[in-house]
């Protein structure tokens, strides 16, 4: 069924998802932040800031009034970044539709609660919200998305008739669309693997090859599962699209914002250069600070967070964090098999 669809937040992910609904013949409405940008994409369909090479179909229509962004709408998509999640959500609540479909496609944790998107939104507009609930994630560069390339995505809900009304609305012959249930873990899947993709970045910057990756994928997965079960994700959601899928795509595409800023960190820019020359959300920064402190609050251990936290936030060097990594004491790899032996 054709609907009219709000997509909140008009930056590279936010502008290629309007992109897929208005091809699927979706009346779309963006809010894009920035006036002076609402009145290009609606002059010239395109979004030059963000997603310079694409042009957009014409039945997205840009405004920067938020309240006439969601009014009426009966699907609201949010894309936004993590840090705004929680202000944008306030802002929105009065015009929200009371029987809205909610979307939200952000990877990441709020820094300051270490809660979960969907955590962020149910507080911000109703408990019961979570009904109507669904987040998109999986392995999905908004560049190839916006140009029809085949992508493979996921949505995932506590309520299986909003998932199947996720998946109807947005899938189409190059956007296949999964569900799976487990909400907890497509959002921790979704927001821990760009911690992976910064070091498996700055192990490429600092001149390592393909054994370095690889071991970076493997036991990276191994402790963003391990903080994510015991958050409550189930496991083979690390073994899917939101996990696994999702890993391999950002740690090792050129269009990774988090591995394109890790090249630049292992080749020695400073975090803040690295940050100002990005110009764009670097999820992977914030979503370190998180899952470190999520790990000393459970009790887990994350060694290649840690060393990351050292390096984007106590000084420590990326050189110095792979000797503090290869330097660790010998250990057992399969730690389910025997958690007393659990040191990664
Ligand atoms: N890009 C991708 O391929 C994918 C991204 N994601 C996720 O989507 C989310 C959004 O990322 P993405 O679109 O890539 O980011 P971009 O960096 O491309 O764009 C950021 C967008 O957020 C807006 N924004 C920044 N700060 C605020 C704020 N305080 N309040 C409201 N809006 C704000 C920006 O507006 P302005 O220009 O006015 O600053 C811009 O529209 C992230 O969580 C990311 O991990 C998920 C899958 C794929
Ligand atoms: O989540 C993404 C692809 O699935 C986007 O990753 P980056 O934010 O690193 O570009």
């Amino acid at each position: 069924m054709i609907q009219n669809v709000a997509v909140i937040g008009a930056g590279s992910w936010g502008t290629a998802l309007a992109s897929v609904l208005a091809k699927n013949g979706h009346q779309v409405t963006l809010w894009v932040r920035d006036a002076q940008l609402a009145d290009e994409v609606n002059q010239t369909h395109r979004n030059q800031k963000y997603l310079p090479e694409a042009t957009l179909p014409v039945n997205i229509v840009a405004t920067s009034s938020l309240e006439k962004a969601v009014a009426g709408k009966p699907v609201v998509l949010l894309a936004v970044p993590s840090h705004a999640m929680r202000q944008v959500c306030q802002s929105m609540a009065a015009y929200l539709d009371p029987e809205v479909l909610l979307l939200h496609a952000t990877k990441g944790f709020e820094l300051e609660s270490l809660k979960r998107m969907s955590e962020v939104i149910a507080e911000e507009l109703s408990p019961q919200i979570t009904s109507r609930l669904a987040v998109l994630t999986g392995p999905s560069h908004a560049e190839e998305v916006v140009c029809e390339q085949p992508t493979t995505v996921v949505v995932s809900s506590e309520s299986e008739e909003s998932m199947l009304r996720a998946q109807d609305l947005l899938m189409n012959q190059n956007f296949r669309v999964y569900t799976n249930p487990d909400l907890v873990g497509a959002e921790i899947a979704g927001a821990l693997k760009n911690i992976i993709a910064l070091g498996a970045g700055m192990s490429d910057g600092l001149g390592y090859g393909d054994n370095a990756k690889a071991a970076l994928l493997t036991r990276g997965l191994a402790e963003i599962s391990r903080l994510g079960i015991k958050l409550g994700a189930m496991p083979l959601t690390f073994a899917g699209l939101a996990g696994v899928g999702d890993l391999i795509v950002t740690c090792t595409s050129k269009h990774s914002r988090n591995w394109r800023a890790g090249y630049m960190l292992g080749q020695g820019k400073r975090l803040d250069e690295v940050l100002e020359q990005m110009g764009m959300v670097v999820e992977g920064v914030r979503t370190t600070h998180a899952a470190y402190a999520l790990a000393r609050r459970e009790q887990v251990d994350m060694p290649i967070t840690q060393v990351l936290y050292g390096i984007l936030f106590e000084g420590k060097t990326a050189r110095q964090g792979v000797e503090e990594l290869m330097g660790r004491g010998k250990t057992f790899e399969m730690s389910y098999l025997n958690p007393e032996a659990d040191r990664s």
